[in-house]
């Protein structure tokens, strides 16, 4: 393991039959990082995601989280996830599913951290609903709330902000930023490039399961030679011919 890298991934593979959605990637974040995965559609974002949280299984290479194997115990106390699709128990309160992850992680004060969260994402007053009677954005906001509220020192997002209404993206964009400042490591899957143009200090763009680029905006910027160009402007012109 690098020193102070928290992810480490060597030649990771995988494959779905014929179909390879992930490509000999090899990447390490290193602790305290912000970094957005970016990509067109069924460029590998999601399946690279699923691998490193131990959701799938790689055809090939391998993923160590803080020098420990990828779906071990270990690996996984550190780790959160919170998926494309939220994962979540249609009979089961709002309160409940929290109650049931912060169990799961030992999370000390949780009932503090609960409020806190529900409230900043207002679905606080939903507290006492059953998850099958919530609208699509409320369970994404319910997600993401399992999500963040463990102490893990590494979060993968999988598209978070998707059917997120304006406040909540920007109270998300905040959120990051305070856990950026505790000095968690973030890796977030997106295809909205405004909110993170500016939280993040990484940008890795995959394209058909391969890395085709992987910096800081200042240096996606130089390397195009568009010292002004806005992350849209960097995307597009990066996976146009790659
Ligand atoms: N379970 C599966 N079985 C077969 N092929 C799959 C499976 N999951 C993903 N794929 C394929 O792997 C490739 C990568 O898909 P993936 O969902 O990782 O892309 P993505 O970058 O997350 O896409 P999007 O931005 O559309 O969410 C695609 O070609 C997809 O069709």
């Amino acid at each position: 393991m690098k020193i102070g890298s928290i992810l480490e991934i060597r030649h990771l593979t995988k494959k779905f039959g014929k179909k390879t959605a992930v490509d000999d990637l090899n990447f390490n974040l290193i602790k305290g990082e912000t970094v957005g995965l970016l990509g067109p559609n069924g460029a590998g974002k999601s399946t690279l995601i699923k691998c490193i949280v131990g959701l799938l299984r790689p055809t090939g290479g391998d993923i160590l989280i803080a020098g420990k194997p990828r779906g071990s115990r270990q690996a996984r106390k550190i780790s959160a996830y919170v998926p494309e699709v939220p994962q979540l128990y249609n009979m089961l309160t709002v309160w409940e599913h929290l109650r049931f992850i912060t169990d799961a992680y030992e999370v000390a004060r949780w009932e503090a951290k609960a409020e806190q969260l529900l409230r900043l994402f207002e679905i606080w007053e939903q507290r006492d609903e059953f998850v099958k009677a919530l609208s699509k954005g409320m369970r994404q906001k319910l997600s993401l709330c399992c999500g963040i509220i463990s102490d893990a020192r590494i979060l993968f997002l999988d598209e978070p902000m998707v059917g997120l209404d304006p406040k909540a993206i920007k109270n998300l964009k905040d959120l990051i930023r305070e856990l950026k400042d505790e000095g968690r490591t973030l890796f977030v899957s997106t295809h909205l490039l405004d909110p993170i143009e500016n939280i993040c200090s990484r940008i890795i763009v995959l394209k058909k399961g391969k890395t085709i680029a992987d910096g800081s905006l200042a240096e996606l910027r130089s390397r195009l030679g568009e010292e002004k160009a806005s992350l849209e402007e960097v995307f597009l012109e990066v996976t146009a011919d790659a």
